[in-house]
């Protein structure tokens, strides 16, 4: 590639990143809801059908069914508001309708709190729906023990079996609220991983990015200030990266930023650390390093982006150079000035010629 004036600094690329949102998580937290609440109403199903209760085993018949459709439903986004506002208003049917045929005793009406973590989980709700949704949760719950402690049940069971149901409703309660809130943690945990990991990647290369690398080559200042190791920075930067660009195209840009970050990459130390600096710019940080093992590195580095080649759209083979600045940190300066100072270096290095390791030894 041509010679022309060398730049100073790259401009940081914007990170581009994959995300599982929310409503994502939503959805698969409503889904394995759904999934429950159907095996759940399998079991009242064998159980009012062992007691004889034939309205009761009806219901669990249709809330199956009705459960099946909105799983089904759910694959499709433009019924997934429907399928979760039936299966929203089956339970609450369900509690309903059991405690008025069996009374408070049998704990139906318990199921209504295994809904109040969903008014708070969904991502669309607002403060108003939210606030609608848990007055109309505790009216529901509130008026079935009130009107079921006024008026008989319609199926009279003995106490004994109240006791079981009631002690069975608890318990899915307990298991329906530890899931959506395990669910619920679970997702919130994974989203605060892929946001860790999507602020410290860069998408294009894979590679650590600079606010990461900085982050850590702080802590390795701060610790070792006392201890008086050795650290090293080299600053790497493709030679002429734009004439590739536009001789190219960004696509292939991008290929061999990607392809170049990978190679450089197999040749570190478990250790020492490669993040993307800025756009066509890397920086190697190696610990324990003193100026004579950073050059080796940076050689190395430089002579195997140089035996690398690239094979064009149009099957043209061709490779690409890189300008190196090394230096060591000095022990009690910033990271930002050692940075700097291989900046320079590496500057100096694009001025003398590029395609080659300049040094800064520190003063
Ligand atoms: N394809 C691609 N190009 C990038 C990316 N980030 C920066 N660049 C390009 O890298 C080029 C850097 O150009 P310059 O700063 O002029 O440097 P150069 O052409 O490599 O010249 P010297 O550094 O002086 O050898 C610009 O054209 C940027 O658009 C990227 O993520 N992908």
């Amino acid at each position: 590639m041509a010679a022309s004036t060398p730049t100073k600094r790259p401009s940081d690329s914007l990170p581009i990143t994959r995300f599982t949102s929310v409503v994502v998580r939503f959805r698969r937290l409503a889904t394995t809801g759904l999934i429950t609440a159907m095996v759940v109403h399998l079991i009242f199903l064998v159980l009012f059908w062992l007691l004889d209760i034939w309205l009761l085993m009806a219901f669990n018949i249709f809330s199956v069914l009705l459960y099946g459709l909105c799983l089904i439903g759910m694959r499709f986004p433009a019924l997934r508001p429907m399928s979760l506002v039936l299966a929203w208003l089956e339970i609450i049917a369900h509690a309903g309708i059991s405690t008025l045929a069996l009374g408070a005793a049998s704990g139906f009406h318990y199921l209504l709190l295994a809904l109040v973590p969903l008014v708070y989980i969904d991502p669309r709700g607002d403060v108003l729906t939210r606030l609608t949704g848990l007055l109309i949760l505790t009216g529901l719950f509130v008026g079935l023990d009130l009107i079921s402690t006024l008026h008989d049940p319609w199926f009279l069971l003995r106490e004994e079996t109240l006791l079981w149901l009631r002690m069975g409703n608890g318990i899915i309660c307990f298991i329906g609220l530890g899931t959506v809130i395990n669910v619920y943690a679970r997702s919130s945990r994974q989203s605060e991983r892929d946001l860790r990991s999507m602020a410290s990647t860069d998408l294009l290369t894979g590679l650590r990015n600079r606010r990461s690398l900085t982050d850590e080559a702080l802590l390795l200042v701060a610790e070792r200030r006392s201890v008086n190791h050795h650290l090293a920075v080299v600053l790497v930067d493709l030679d002429h990266f734009k004439q590739l660009n536009d001789r190219y195209g960004h696509a292939f840009g991008d290929q061999v930023l990607a392809d170049t970050a990978r190679l450089m990459n197999r040749t570190m130390r478990p250790g020492d650390s490669l993040a993307r600096w800025g756009g066509e710019e890397f920086l190697i940080l190696l610990t324990d390093a003193d100026l004579d093992r950073a050059i080796c590195v940076a050689e190395r580095v430089r002579e195997s982006i140089a035996a690398q080649t690239f094979r064009s759209d149009e099957g043209e083979s061709l490779s690409i150079t890189a300008t190196l600045g090394v230096t060591e940190w000095r022990g009690n300066e910033e990271f930002e000035v050692c940075v700097s100072r291989a900046d320079d270096a590496l500057y100096l290095g694009k001025q003398n010629g590029r395609d080659r390791v300049e040094v800064a030894k520190p003063r």
